[in-house]
This record gives C-alpha cells, structure tokens and sequence, in this order.
C-alpha cells in the first residue's frame, strides 16, 4: 500500500497524529533486559506492542541500532510491525544525503532490507540525491526542512533572495518540483512553531513529521495550531525519550503506554 494511503488510513482508524519515535539507548533499559543479546529487539517490541493502537506510525533512528551493531534487530523489529501492527506505516529515521549513485543503495537498504515504508531524506544536496528515493513512488520520502534543533537555524534560516529563508525554499521546492508522485512530506520542528505555520502555508495538505515534543520541550497547542490541516489531521507529532523511559522497571511498556496515551489525547484536544 502506499505510505501515504496507509498513513491517512492509520489518522483515522486510531483517531491518531502520535508517532512513536524508537531511540533504544541500552544504558537506559530496564535491568532484566540489561546484558541479553536481544535486548534493543526485545525493549522495542514491548514499546511497539504496548502503543500500537495509539500511533499513526512508529519511527526508528537507524543510528540507535548501528551504534549497538544492531542493523540485524532493526530487521526483525521492523518485520515484527508489519507482522502484529500491519496497519502501521514505519518510517526509517536516516537523514540520508549523498550523490545518486550512493543514495541508490540507501534506497535499497531503507526499502528493500529494512522494509521502511518511509525515509527521512537531507535535501541539501538537491534533486539528482533525492531522484532514488522518490523512484519508489508508493514509498514516503520525508525530507528535512526546518530541524527542532537550535542550530537548525545557522543555515536553514538564511535568506536566500527577497526575503526567502532556506528552509521556505526546501519547502517550495518539494510541494512544487518533488512532489510529482505525491509521496513527499517535510520535518518540521515542535520548536519552531512559527516555521511550522509559514511551511503549511507553503504546502497544503503535504503530511509534516514533527519532532520536537515531550524532551525537547515543544508545545503540543502552538504544533497543533500552527500545523494541523483543516481536517484535523496532517501531522505526525514524534516523541522518543518521553515515551521509551517513561518507566524503568519491568513494567516500562505500561508506563510507555500511559505517556503515549496523554501525549495522543493532548494532540486530539487541539485538534
Ligand atoms: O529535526 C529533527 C529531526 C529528527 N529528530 C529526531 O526525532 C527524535 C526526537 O527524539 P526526542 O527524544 O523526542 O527528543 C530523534 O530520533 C531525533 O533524531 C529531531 O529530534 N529533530
């Protein structure tokens, strides 16, 4: 199925725009998961089946699991998703940018190993790096345009001619040029609410993955204001470490399920 068809199916059926961000950090694992060979697999699993039914989608940052050599776990997790959540749209957190040649084969990792339904994308080296990724036509490609980080704004704020920042350019770019199979969305930061409102002004009803809530200290209101399309729906609002350590006992998948459960009924109240 298409990422985005599966994505809009996903907003309606579990009346959600909560995505749960997968950053296992093993030195913050409970201690009966502490030392097990499985343990990032195993400590994402009891994440991933204790919140299913309160996300849009699930995204796993690739660098949690190659820093642990873990690429193997990352595999299985994603197969355990499709499997036990098959309504579920995975997007595969990997920032990626480089020549076509290489971004080819990030396409094959991202699509065809790790069965990403969805890849976060640097535009910063321009179409001809982006073309292998957006060849995937039911694939989503969801290219960063205003990052939640502060130093986001050293280039991303740049005006680039007639007071166009870079980050509106990236935008424009992607809804006018990008977007000819309609599988684009952008990243925009909780912590840049503003840049949040001017991006949607810039691209309609094109899906934007917000990280920024719950540890970075976004505001879930001002996201919900600034970025929610008419319908109500539009975003995927990510949060990791707040959910994942919202426990640190064996009973860490309740306690994710709690969070997870007040962060989506705290979108919803805005929507
Ligand atoms: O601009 C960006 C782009 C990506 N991220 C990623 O989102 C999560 C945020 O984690 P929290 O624990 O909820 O802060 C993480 O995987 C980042 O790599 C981002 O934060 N900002």
């Amino acid at each position: 199925m298409h990422f985005m068809t599966a994505l809009r199916a996903a907003w309606q059926s579990r009346n959600s725009l909560l995505c749960v961000g997968l950053d296992p950090y093993p030195a913050r694992f409970p201690a009966h998961l502490q030392g097990r060979p499985d343990a990032i697999l195993e400590f994402c699993k009891g994440i991933v089946d204790a919140t299913a039914d309160l996300v849009c989608c699930f995204k796993p940052q690739i660098a949690y699991f190659a820093a642990q050599r873990a690429e193997d776990q990352l595999e299985d997790l994603i197969a355990h998703i499709h499997e036990r959540h098959p309504d579920t749209p995975v997007i595969l957190d990997a920032k990626r940018g480089d020549i076509g040649s290489t971004a080819a084969q990030y396409a094959v990792e991202a699509f065809e190993r790790f069965r990403a339904d969805a890849i976060t994308v640097n535009p910063y080296m321009g179409r001809d790096s982006v073309e292998p990724y957006l060849e995937y036509a039911d694939k989503g490609v969801i290219l960063l345009c205003r990052t939640s980080n502060p130093g986001g704004s050293d280039l991303q704020f740049l005006d680039v001619g007639g007071g166009e920042r870079l980050y509106e350019r990236v935008a424009r770019l992607v809804a006018n040029d990008w977007n000819a199979s309609g599988n684009c969305g952008l990243v925009v930061g909780a912590t840049f609410p503003n840049e949040i409102a001017r991006v949607r002004h810039i691209v309609g009803d094109m899906p934007l993955l917000v990280p920024g809530i719950g540890a970075q200290g976004g505001d879930i209101a001002e996201t919900m204001q600034a970025g929610g399309t008419a319908d109500g729906t539009g975003l995927m609002i990510n949060s990791s470490r707040a959910i994942l350590f919202a426990g640190s006992g064996e009973d860490y998948a309740q306690a994710a399920r709690r969070v997870a459960l007040e962060t989506r009924d705290a979108i919803n109240a805005k929507r």
